[in-house]
């Protein structure tokens, strides 16, 4: 099979070929149909303290642009739905073509126009890829932020205005050492939903404790448009780099608001 990719030839449909996990029962992502999820009073507020890296890089990996840095720092998640503290590993984006799609989540079938995931592991686990192998679902949290077009995100415009420099396949920049990854984030993490998934491209690993918050964050037009220049290892828009929804099976959404 060529590598995976998101075209007619390579897309989700042909993963399982590679990953038969593709077809298991507790893929990612999935529609989080409000009728269907329960609150659960016992989730505890998230806390995510990320300080700023000395040499991060921001690159393109033909499937999706990422920021990552070199190693741990010192980043980590902690709270919510999780029992251990989880290390800062990579942020990366899904989005669309067009405004009525693009987000790998979503909400009662409603589609944003792009998503934002912030990947930590499980820190009693040596490495990232050991958390993705390690089998069950607390090997990583994934917090996912859908993205709508309105105002423009400062705390992400330092990431959107390096796009142009990382526009092929394979290239990358390194991050200005200033950039605050914090600001990202919204200022309290209230109001999430919190499943048991995988990851959403292959290996498609069932190992991930989603956590998607309700509140979307805007970015401009402009700041949609920069993403929408991203190639793939095909020459092709990057766009459309979302996995359509998986089915729930026997697993229960929670949320931490009512
Ligand atoms: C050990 C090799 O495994 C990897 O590199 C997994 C990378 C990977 C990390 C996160 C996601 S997502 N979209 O579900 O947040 C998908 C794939
Ligand atoms: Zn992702």
């Amino acid at each position: 099979m060529a590598p995976w990719g998101y075209e007619k030839d390579n897309g989700p449909a042909h993963w399982h070929k590679d990953c038969p996990i593709a077809n298991g029962k507790n893929q990612s992502p999935i529609d989080l149909i409000n009728g269907e999820v329960k609150y659960d009073s016992g989730l505890k507020p998230l806390t995510a303290k990320y300080v700023p890296f000395s040499d991060a890089k921001f690159l393109n990996n033909g499937h999706s642009v990422q920021f990552q840095p070199s190693a741990g720092n010192g980043s980590e998640l902690t709270g919510g739905p999780l029992a251990v503290k989880y290390n800062f590993e990579q942020f990366h984006f899904h989005w669309g073509n067009n405004d009525t799609e693009g987000s790998e989540h979503r909400v009662d079938g409603k589609m944003y126009p792009a998503e934002l995931h912030f990947v930590h592991w499980n820190s009693t686990n040596p490495s990232f890829k050991d958390a993705v192998g390690s089998g069950g679902p607390n090997g990583l949290a994934v917090l996912g932020f859908f993205l709508k077009v309105g105002a423009e995100n400062a705390a992400l415009k330092p990431i959107t205005d390096l796009i142009p420099k990382v526009k092929d396949a394979g290239t990358s920049v390194t991050v200005p050492s200033n950039f605050d990854m914090q600001a990202i984030l919204p200022a309290t993490l209230t109001d999430y939903y919190t499943y048991d998934g995988s990851l959403t491209t292959p290996p498609l690993a069932e190992c991930v404790k989603w956590i998607v918050f309700k509140q979307p964050l805007e970015v401009s037009a402009a700041q949609m448009e920069a993403f929408r220049s991203v190639i793939n290892r095909d020459g092709k828009p990057m766009g459309g780099n979302y996995r359509p929804p998986c089915p729930l099976h026997d697993r229960a959404v929670k949320t931490s608001f009512k």
